[in-house]
């Protein structure tokens, strides 16, 4: 077949909206797997190209006696571009009909990796490159795991060279699976798979014969549903200073708004040190008026009433809602470098523009990034390429946040010497408004029932225990709730469901589908559940709970109590979920009526170590319900009580 060059989409004008409106992309493969080919061929196929690129290239190859390659293009542009480039990613725009985009190239993983820690290039959304005849290698691995680590959601693997494998749907599907599943373990959902052939322009702007068996979209269709990610606007105040200047006798604070606004006259603390002052002005050259307050996503001068003393680094906020502070941070590290980063050994943090000498405490845990296996033994080393749960100690307190709460100052960089090292982002925080709130139980009592949970399992004849199902909307979880419900029942044991779509029409009516709103609804479940599984009850709790760290909060409440947990993953692809579409929920999401869906705008973190795991697209739901019953029973059964082998032995019973 001829590579094909006519272009599909609209002739080019200028790039001209402000970045923010530009949707981001990266695009990270292995190498060869067909990066540059694709940039090449997003801009010829969308005419994004200067007039008469393509013509004067081919000359040059054909002069050279080479074949015409669009990663020749590439080539071409990013020569053009060499010379102001400032940062270390090429932005290259293009746009179709609908929008413009942006593509964020970084020559390697690390300035990749640089960029989007430092937050100088970070990406709405991801391709993901797998070449469909070499299938998934190591570095498609770590690029995934890149992408979890910065929270980056909106997804598409587009599997490459379907040419090469005769077009052939199976080996596409095995791709998908293998890719799937490893990448569930990351808790990343792509929103769709693509076979596509870069080379011969398949799959690119529309659906290509040759791929006919394809039901989904083209590469730029899928990109076309993807959301320009808005600048979180509900979240607190972070104002991080880059400077402060002198000015006619007034200190002049500069920074940027990483999230929530600021407004003249309101209290702003400034962290790690927690001094505080109002908003006395917000400075802008040549505006009419001064204005009186200020947006996420700007770059502000303020000046404040008072003269306190604040430097570049230190991080503004509102009283009540300020970053965590302190010394040391629990993170999740990701390691580049050829020299290994080892425990105890200064190194220079960078987050947000705090800059702080610091080094490594403790290492609890290290995976290997492209097989995400614990590797054995007690480590005291991090190698390249290897992902670790660190603590880490500063020389002086710093201001941060966790990531899943503000990216925005939940992420940084290490650097050693005077090259970046790795990356990270923090997992763990104590904040202020959280360590009131457990101050506020500080002088209460838990008042003892002399009916304790044994009595309760011997009247009963079983134990209470909490079964937390989870998984995408239409994977299972309400059938199979309310068929194990009606299996337990017909054996004599007590249970109850708590459903979230249920618990939203009372206890969790005031929530909505936020990340924090969720976390507070499956807080809620979860201490419902508990205090019923202390009743006797066995809990079936049935709610999307799509973020990790919230299902092991619901673990932690119920172990502390010696409540028995257990997660339960019912795990079925998304295109599965979203063909059964139970409630026609998907089609809603896809057509934007509902935003923030799980899967499709919003993410779904798997578990990675859960107690049971149900295939609901692999098994009739028949079996699946057998498994979960046998389960829950067993997990419901009062345990012998156990008989002291020693005693036993010794004829002492
Ligand atoms: N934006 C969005 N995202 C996900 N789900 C949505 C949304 N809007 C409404 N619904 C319906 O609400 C049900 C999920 O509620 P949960 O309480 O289980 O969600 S969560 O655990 O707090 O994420 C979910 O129920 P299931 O389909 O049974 O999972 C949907 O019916
Ligand atoms: N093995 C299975 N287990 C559970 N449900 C299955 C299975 N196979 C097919 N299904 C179907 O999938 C759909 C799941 O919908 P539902 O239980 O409402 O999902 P959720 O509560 O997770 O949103 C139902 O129509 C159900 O009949």
């Amino acid at each position: 077949m001829q590579t094909t060059l006519e272009p599909t989409k609209v002739p080019t004008s200028d790039i001209s909206l402000p970045t923010s409106q530009k949707l981001r992309i990266v695009i990270v493969g292995h190498v060869d797997h067909g990066k540059s080919t694709l940039i090449g061929r997003l801009f010829h196929d969308t005419n994004s190209l200067p007039e008469g690129k393509v013509e004067q290239i081919r000359k040059a190859s054909e002069l050279e006696g080479m074949e015409f390659e669009f990663a020749f293009l590439l080539d071409a542009l990013l020569e053009e571009q060499a010379q102001n480039i400032t940062i270390d990613t090429t932005q290259l725009p293009f746009r179709t009909d609908k929008r413009e985009y942006v593509i964020i190239d970084a020559p390697g993983h690390k300035e990749f990796l640089k960029n989007m820690v430092t937050g100088a290039a970070s990406a709405d959304a991801a391709i993901l490159l797998i070449d469909a005849n070499e299938g998934i290698q190591e570095q498609s691995k770590r690029h995934a795991y890149l992408l979890s680590l910065l929270g980056i959601r909106q997804i598409v693997v587009a599997v490459n060279k379907m040419d090469l494998v005769g077009y052939r749907q199976e080996r596409f599907e095995k791709v998908r699976a293998d890719y799937t599943e490893f990448l569930g373990k990351l808790g990343i959902v792509p929103q769709h798979f693509v076979p596509m052939s870069a080379k011969l322009g398949l799959n690119i702007t529309t659906a290509s014969p040759e791929l006919a068996w394809h039901k989904g979209p083209a590469i730029l269709e899928a990109l076309e549903q993807f959301q320009i990610s808005a600048p979180p606007d509900d979240l607190p105040l972070r104002f991080v200073l880059q400077d402060i200047y002198r000015f006619d006798e007034r200190r002049i604070l500069a920074g940027r708004i990483e999230t929530g606004s600021l407004q003249v006259g309101q209290e702003i603390v400034f962290w790690p040190d927690g001094k505080s002052s109002r908003v006395k002005s917000i400075e802008e050259w040549n505006a009419p008026e001064p204005p009186t307050s200020a947006l996420v996503g700007e770059s502000v001068a303020i000046t404040l009433e008072e003269q306190i003393f604040v430097e570049r680094g230190d991080i503004g906020s509102a009283p009540d809602h300020g970053p965590a502070e302190g010394r040391e941070i629990q993170a999740s590290l990701f390691w580049l470098q050829n020299d290994p980063l080892p425990l105890n050994v200064p190194f220079t943090l960078k987050l947000g523009t705090q800059s702080v000498e610091a080094r490594l405490v403790e290492i609890t845990r290290v995976l290997d990034s492209s097989t995400l296996e614990p590797l054995a033994g007690n480590p005291g080393i991090i190698h390249k390429n290897e992902v670790a749960d660190v603590r880490i100690r500063a020389r002086k307190p710093i201001a941060f946040d966790r990531h899943d709460r503000i990216s925005e100052t939940g992420r940084f960089v290490i650097v050693t010497g005077k090259r970046i090292g790795g990356g990270g982002i923090i997992r763990e925080a104590e904040y202020q408004d959280e360590k009131r709130l457990a101050g506020a139980t500080e002088n209460l009592t838990w008042t003892v029932s002399p009916v304790t949970r044994e009595l309760r399992a011997e009247n009963f004849g079983h134990r209470g225990a909490v079964l937390w199902l989870t998984g995408l909307s239409g994977s299972g979880k309400s059938t199979l709730a309310t068929g194990l419900e009606y299996h337990l029942h017909r054996r004599g044991i007590f249970s109850y469901i708590l459903d979230g779509d249920n618990l939203r029409h009372g206890l969790c009516a005031n929530l909505g589908f936020s990340a924090e709103d969720r976390s507070e609804n499956i807080r809620r479940a979860g201490e419902t559940a508990r205090l019923m599984a202390e009743a006797g009850l066995v809990v079936i709790c049935s709610l999307i709970s799509p973020f990790r760290a919230d299902r092991d909060n619901v673990r932690k409440i119920c172990q502390r109590d010696g409540i028995p947990f257990a997660e339960v993953f019912i795990n079925a692809p998304l295109d599965v979920c979203e063909s059964r579409d139970p409630r026609g929920l998907y089609k809603k999401a896809r057509s934007g009526e509902i935003k923030e869906f799980t899967g499709i705008t919003s993410p779904y973190e798997a578990p990675l170590a859960p107690e049971l795991e149900l295939r609901t697209a692999e098994h009739t739901l028949d079996n699946t319900l057998l498994d979960l019953t046998h389960f829950a029973v067993d997990l419901s059964r009062i345990p012998e009580p156990q008989i002291d082998e020693e005693l036993a032995r010794g004829g002492g019973i």
